[in-house]
């Protein structure tokens, strides 16, 4: 099996160490691919060449509308690789291979987006209130980038981060989830093809607490955009004060999904169910948290319960699979002892908190779609981000209380209100404390809308033009068109 390689500096290499790490199929643990295992001293290496790009190479100046035409045919390419990239991201993650399809559409339209966003923006100039001066503000890139990615949605969260770093004309490293590095891998060979100059864009491959320390500490890395859990988050931010490095987090969520009893009741059914049950509830805007008005609680969650039975856990790459495994043993793990600690704290089962039994899904990480009742506020199971199929449900019975319950948590990534009612939707997300706030909907998201959170969530916003801005530095340039003495000493 030929080995995964690092892009670094326009070369495809293996590790310094040559050390590699086998990439495993979460549906039946099989060995898909076999990755270069990089260390510090390979981040070292594509820092040094980010760097050297950034101080001397024609990337940062080269006209933004230029920029912008290769980040679009970056998009062209992923277009053009669609199936490719689909198949090799079910592979790496389980998901199916109809969402990884849907995935690969959202990624084209994130390069796109900043390709055209790219020379948008020239600026300002400023009404000067000096006489015979020019007052101008220009937007520059930052420098070199460090990037973290997660395994859950491996490319679609570095096409956030990789198009609006590019278009801005900053240099980059990227580090993927070492569980799951294989789109990466293919889409920086389009990378290389669409013409992007060596050293602009580098990949490491590698654990987070070697390769992924390393850009947080190197004083040579300008930014630091991450997206992970909220522990790693803590720690980047500390390691990223040395230099006081510009910081974008992108971290968990716990998110409330509230239903007034006056809502659509079919399609809040089935809305909530996708909502949690997509990717295996491995996403952080999850609306695992289901807040329901009293009056509807019980029908609600016996229609639920009937539907969640009927889901079926298979291969992705059987079409007719509607929710694949979970990522590791490690992580199935922790879903078991998630939902273990929730019984304990007084949860009721409605259906699921075990691992199916059919012989076919016994290699693979799979755990049962769970739904548990009668959950409170206080339970860690309704604080804590378990990031797997697992639904709490609380009741209400004020539009205060619904609204409490949402905020109730020190996480503020998303939440979703469901109601007839306009203006109670209305006074609902104005004070629901989250990022985005859907109604009448959940999970949606798209290149033109800023994506972040609030509280513990996270730190600035990327997508939209926020997500270009947060790649770019603002300069005040002043020119003097009569300069003369000042004569104060
Ligand atoms: N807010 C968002 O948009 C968003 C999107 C996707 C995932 N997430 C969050 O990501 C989490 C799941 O992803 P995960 O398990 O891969 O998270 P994680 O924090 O374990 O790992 C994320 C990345 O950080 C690296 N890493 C680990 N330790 C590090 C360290 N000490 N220094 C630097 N890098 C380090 C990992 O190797 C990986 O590449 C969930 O909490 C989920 O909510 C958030
Ligand atoms: C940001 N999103 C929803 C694409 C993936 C979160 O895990």
């Amino acid at each position: 099996m030929a080995i995964k390689q690092q892009y670094i500096d326009g070369k495809w290499v293996d590790s310094i160490s040559n050390k590699t790490r086998k990439i495993i199929n979460p549906f039946n643990q099989e060995v898909v691919a076999v990755a270069a295992e990089g260390d510090i001293a390979d981040a070292q290496k594509a820092i040094a060449a980010a760097r050297n790009a950034f101080d001397y190479g024609p990337w940062p100046t080269t006209p933004a509308t230029v920029r912008g035409r290769i980040v679009g045919k970056i998009a062209d390419l992923i277009e053009r690789d669609k199936e490719a990239l689909a198949e090799l991201e079910s592979l790496d993650t389980g998901k199916t291979v109809e969402e990884s399809r849907g995935d690969m559409d959202d990624i084209a339209g994130v390069f796109r987006y900043y390709a055209e966003l790219a020379d948008k923006d020239g600026g300002e100039i400023i009404d000067s209130p000096i006489p015979n001066s020019v007052s101008k503000v220009v937007k520059e890139p930052v420098g070199v980038c460090g990037q973290i990615t997660p395994w859950n949605y491996p490319l679609l969260q570095a096409s956030w981060k990789l198009a609006p770093a590019l278009a801005a004309g900053n240099t980059l490293v990227i580090k993927p989830s070492e569980i799951t590095p294989l789109t990466h891998v293919k889409v920086f060979q389009l990378i290389e093809e669409a013409g992007v100059p060596a050293g602009v864009a580098n990949l490491v491959l590698g654990p987070g607490d070697t390769v992924g320390a390393e850009l947080s500490n190197n004083v040579d890395v300008d930014l630091i955009s991450f997206t992970g859990g909220i522990q790693t988050g803590k720690k980047i931010m500390q390691a990223a004060s040395v230099n006081v490095k510009k910081l974008a987090l992108e971290l968990g969520g716990k998110n409330p999904n509230v239903i007034f009893a006056d809502a659509d009741f079919e399609t809040a059914i089935d809305q909530a169910m996708n909502a949690v049950f997509f990717h295996a509830g491995q996403i952080c805007s999850a609306g695992t948290r289901l807040i329901l008005e009293e009056s509807i609680h019980d029908e609600f969650v016996q229609k639920l319960v009937e539907r969640v039975r009927n889901i079926k856990l298979g291969n992705g790459f059987d079409e007719t699979t509607q929710m694949g495994p979970l990522i590791s043993q490690e992580h199935l793990n922790k879903v078991i002892n998630y939902v273990e600690m929730g019984i304990k704290e007084g949860a009721t089962v409605a259906i699921g908190a075990k691992r199916p039994e059919d012989p076919e899904l016994q290699n693979g990480f799979f755990y049962l779609p769970t739904i548990l009742t009668n959950c409170k506020t206080d339970m860690g199971v309704v604080q804590n981000e378990g990031f797997g199929p697992v639904i709490t449900v609380e009741k209400f019975t004020t539009e205060d209380e619904a609204i409490n319950l949402a905020n109730d948590s020190i996480y503020g990534l998303s939440g979703g209100v469901w109601t007839k009612d306009i203006a109670k939707a209305e006074r609902c997300v104005a004070k629901m404390r989250m990022g985005t706030v859907w109604i009448n909907d959940f999970n949606l998201y798209f290149p033109h809308a800023p994506w972040g959170g609030f509280k513990q969530s996270g730190i600035g916003r990327e997508l939209g033009k926020t997500g270009l801005e947060e790649y770019q530095e603002t300069k005040h340039v002043f020119h003097n068109l009569n300069p003369e003495p000042i004569n104060w000493f």
